[in-house]
């Protein structure tokens, strides 16, 4: 095992795990996440520089939880225990964990929190500061050895150390954001206490990822998703990196894209790059299985489930078998109800394969990763600025926009009023500024007068959002004149649309795209 400088975060089912592994990537750390069942000897021969616990779901005091052999505590790694993780490090090394009776004890969320400065964790963070909590049961005795170095109003162990050992823990979530002086917090574990280096940069993801793909592969073919999106354009130029002509990219034309969408991406991409690119038009087919259905989840189900159908085609076709790549992150992932996490909606790209098909294997270089770091890796490839920087655009597309049942006259109207507001945002300059935005047929029609007469017609709806991860975000102030702009024009020009409506919610409570 080569000796580099590497961090592993080991997995008890918490929510933020990828956060952890991310904001140690942030501080230039090579990080890998394992589950809590690795063997002892497995992390004896990758000899980490320093070993993070996760939070997870569990309370420490039950048999059947996640636990972990105290010998690891034996190892001289320096640990971070997070939530459960701390409460773990302390019920396995003998102090107590309590469960919460009532309530009084239970702290979710944001929460005033005393430092004791003079431990390393908390030098760079102010001795008052809010942390994010999340947990019921808490520390009521720290293990010999330890000693307290944060409080809060009614956690008594908020944070414990025990500096000879390198064994630190912390109860509440230093990976979000919300956490004040969280990710300094995390940078002084690893580099003041587990004397990181701060070596890896994301050439060394590109390179990595590389190598993986190209050993994975081998001479086998590969047919790639490819949406024009920013997450499918950073894999393809990964993989056209690993295996350049075995890569065929597949662009498929379901019929729910934004107006001149699929012209646009054939254009670019025949233009731009030299990779086997080949464009599927199947509107019809993608448009006569969703009749009739207007429940979101079926309609995401049928929608990932022809795509698997159409890219499985073109594998039989091109290589008789081989591999399927797709551009998932790791939001769609987590969203999608990966593990023990909760499901939001089941993005298209997530949904079982139908058991008829039988890819060589799935290949998502980008699963662990979040929107900017794809970003960041697209820029470091060379890749188009405009391209790294497009809205993302979901692989159901209009079909999750127009609300309940998608038929093409819906999709028509929804694909008018999107272009007249793609347009005035570009006119005013304001379209770099939001993450994402684009028009919602919500398939409710409203009474109006127009031309002195009465109409019933279509209500269109306007979202926009600013975020960087998209794991949270929150409505675009746009000023009122633009949305004037957009509204008028949306009313006047797209037939059987009378009102124009702006969604003022952010994300959470509600999500990004509307189903
Ligand atoms: N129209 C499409 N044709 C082929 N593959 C697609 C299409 N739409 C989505 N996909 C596949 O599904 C994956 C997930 O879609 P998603 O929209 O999240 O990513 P993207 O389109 O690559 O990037 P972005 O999030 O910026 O739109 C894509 O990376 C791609 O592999
Ligand atoms: O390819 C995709 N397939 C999907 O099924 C899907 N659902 C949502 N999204 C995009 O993900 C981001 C977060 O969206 P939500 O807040 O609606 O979950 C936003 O950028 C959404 O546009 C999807 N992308
Ligand atoms: N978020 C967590 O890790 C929670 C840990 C533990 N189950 C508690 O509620 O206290
Ligand atoms: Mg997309």
């Amino acid at each position: 095992m080569e000796n580099k400088e590497r961090v592993i975060v080991l997995d008890f089912g918490g929510q933020y795990n990828q956060l952890i592994a991310r904001r140690v990537r942030e501080c230039n750390v090579y990080c890998e996440i394992l589950p809590y069942t690795v063997s002892l000897d497995k992390i004896k021969e990758l000899n980490p520089t320093g070993i993070i616990f996760t939070g997870g779901p569990n309370s420490v005091y039950d048999e059947s939880s996640p636990h972990i052999s105290k010998e690891i505590f034996e190892l001289n790694i320096p640990i971070l225990g997070i939530c459960y993780g701390c409460q773990l490090m302390a019920y396995t090394l003998g102090g107590v964990v309590t469960p919460a009776t009532d309530n009084s004890s239970c702290e979710y969320g944001k929460t005033m929190t005393n430092y004791n400065k003079d431990d390393v964790i908390f030098t760079n963070a102010c001795e008052h500061g809010v942390s994010w909590m999340s947990h019921r049961d808490y520390i009521s005795t720290v293990p010999d050895g330890f000693t307290v170095t944060a409080t809060t109003a009614v956690c008594p162990v908020a944070a414990m150390s025990c500096p000879e050992r390198k064994l630190y823990g912390v109860q509440f979530h230093p990976e979000v954001n919300h956490t004040e002086n969280g990710k300094d917090m995390l940078r002084s574990f690893l580099y003041d206490v587990c004397g990181c280096k701060g070596e890896w940069q994301m050439d060394s993801f590109i390179d990595s990822t590389v190598a993986k793909l190209k050993e994975q592969i081998g001479d086998k073919g590969v047919v790639l998703g490819l949406s024009g999106g920013v997450d499918s354009s950073v894999a393809a130029a990964l993989l056209s990196k690993a295996v350049g002509k075995q890569l065929t990219c597949v662009f498929v034309d379901q019929g729910l894209m934004r107006k001149d969408e699929g012209d646009f991406v054939e254009q670019t991409f025949t233009k731009l790059f030299d990779m086997n690119f080949v464009r599927i038009n199947c509107q019809e087919e993608f448009l006569s299985k969703l009749k009739g259905v207007s429940d979101p989840e079926a309609k995401r189900k049928i929608i990932g489930t022809e795509f698997y159908n159409v890219f499985w085609n073109k594998i039989r076709e091109n290589y008789g078998s081989g591999y399927f790549a797709q551009g998932t992150i790791y939001p769609d992932r987590i969203e999608s109800g990966k593990g023990d996490a909760a499901k939001i909606k089941t993005h298209h790209n997530q949904v079982e394969v139908p058991q008829d098909i039988t890819f060589e294997g799935i290949i998502e270089p980008l699963q662990d990763l979040f929107k900017d770091e794809v970003r960041v890796v697209g820029e470091k490839l060379g890749l188009p600025h405009e391209l790294v920087w497009r809205q993302p655009f979901p692989g159901p597309g209009l079909g999750v926009r127009v609300i309940g049942e998608v038929t093409a006259d819906k999709v028509k109207i929804l694909q008018e009023a999107d272009a007249i507001l793609r347009e005035e945002m570009d006119k005013c300059g304001y379209a770099s500024q939001m993450s994402q935005f684009f028009a919602v047929l919500p398939g409710v029609k409203t009474v109006g007068v127009m031309g002195d007469s009465r109409t019933y017609d279509e209500l269109v709806a306007i979202r926009a959002v600013t975020t960087d991860d998209f794991m949270t975000a929150d409505w675009a102030k746009i000023p009122y004149d633009i949305l004037g702009r957009v509204s008028s024009r949306i009313i006047n020009e797209v037939e059987h649309v009378n009102r124009v409506v702006y969604d003022i919610t952010s994300k959470p409570p509600g999500t990004v795209e509307w189903e």
